[in-house]
């Protein structure tokens, strides 16, 4: 056995993300397009007496507690197959923290891909989505990564076909402190009391994934936008500004605060970015779509 095991997990977007009205279970029942962009975390598991968590890079606000998902994930594959056994995880941030980019899921998808090939359990995807299912909405996606179609409230996944290698320009602020995504369904249920039970499927959209980045700009839609902005005013004058600096179009990223911004290639996103930074701190460019923390 090698003592560790490394696996990345990328950050996703939510090209559109359509919210519909809170369910009995207090979820909402979402249609969304994830699309995996090439910000990592980097997850790598070795053999320990105890379970423990270590985070690495921009790490402020990860927890490193029994809350950490990464190592509930751990918990929860060692549980199924009924193993005593415990683990290290280390875990190297690169994607904002508790920005709307999914990095705490890309972790815990990481942690049960790097996990079930170290200790050799040969899992199955069945197993290994039940579990990411288990742990958080957005965990299912950061397994397979690309572009996906979510539904359910976000869990039931199913890759949209594409192309697979990076092409799209994103640039990525993340302006200030964490917006909490309980608190933004919650204020997205305030302000729309009218939400349909199921959201429409975003039909266009999944045409378009083919198409010139434009016409998918032009389609990009985020439903917890109206809410994220009501939490935070500040980011209308960010997603202006990233317009403004020659950006196609930019939107709050899932429950925000961070937004994105497609540009039309790698000079724009540059330029974009590079204007940002005089008034925010982290601007991240990046490309997608990339693969999940499963590889394929
Ligand atoms: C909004 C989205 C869009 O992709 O992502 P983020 O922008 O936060 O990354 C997701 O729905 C976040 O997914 P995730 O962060 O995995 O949510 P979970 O851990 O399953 O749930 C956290 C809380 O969010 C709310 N929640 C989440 C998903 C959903 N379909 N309806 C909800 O109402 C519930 O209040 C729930 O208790
Ligand atoms: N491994 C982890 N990485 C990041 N955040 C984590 C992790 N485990 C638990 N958390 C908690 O989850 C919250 C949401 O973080 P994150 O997944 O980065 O953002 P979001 O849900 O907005 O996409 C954080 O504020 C943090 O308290």
């Amino acid at each position: 056995m090698t003592p560790s095991t490394t696996v990345r997990a990328p950050a996703k977007i939510n090209l559109h993300l359509g919210v519909g009205a809170p369910r009995e279970d207090g979820f909402h029942p979402l249609m969304t397009v994830y699309h995996a962009v090439d910000l990592h975390d980097e997850v790598t598991v070795s053999d320990a007496e105890e379970w423990s968590v270590v985070v690495r890079g921009a790490a402020e606000g990860v927890p490193c507690d029994e809350t950490n998902l990464a190592l509930r994930a751990g918990r929860a594959l060692a549980a199924h197959h009924g193993l005593d056994r415990a683990a290290r995880i280390e875990i190297l941030k690169g994607i904002p923290v508790a920005g709307g980019m999914a990095g705490g899921s890309a972790d815990a998808a990481a942690t049960l891909v790097a996990l079930d090939r170290h200790w050799e359990l040969d899992s199955g995807d069945a197993v290994l989505f039940a579990l990411a299912a288990g742990l958080g909405s957005d965990v299912p996606f950061g397994l397979v990564g690309r572009n996906a179609l979510g539904t359910g409230r976000g869990e039931q996944v199913e890759q949209l076909p594409g192309v697979e290698s990076p092409r799209w320009w994103v640039v990525v602020p993340s302006p200030g402190e964490g917006l909490s995504t309980p608190a933004v369904y919650r204020r997205y249920d305030e302000l729309r009391p009218d939400a349909p039970a199921q959201p429409a499927a975003p039909y266009r959209l999944v045409e378009f994934l083919e198409d010139p980045v434009a016409e998918v700009a032009a389609l990009l839609h985020n439903d917890l936008q109206v809410a994220a902005l009501d939490l935070r005013p500040d980011l209308a004058d960010l997603l202006a500004a990233g317009e403004a600096a020659g950006a196609l179009r930019g939107i709050v990223s899932g429950s925000g605060p961070t937004c994105v911004f497609l540009c039309a290639d790698q000079p724009t996103a540059e330029r974009v970015a590079q204007a940002l930074r005089a008034s925010y701190d982290v601007v991240l460019t990046a490309c997608g779509p990339v693969r999940g923390a499963l590889g394929r």
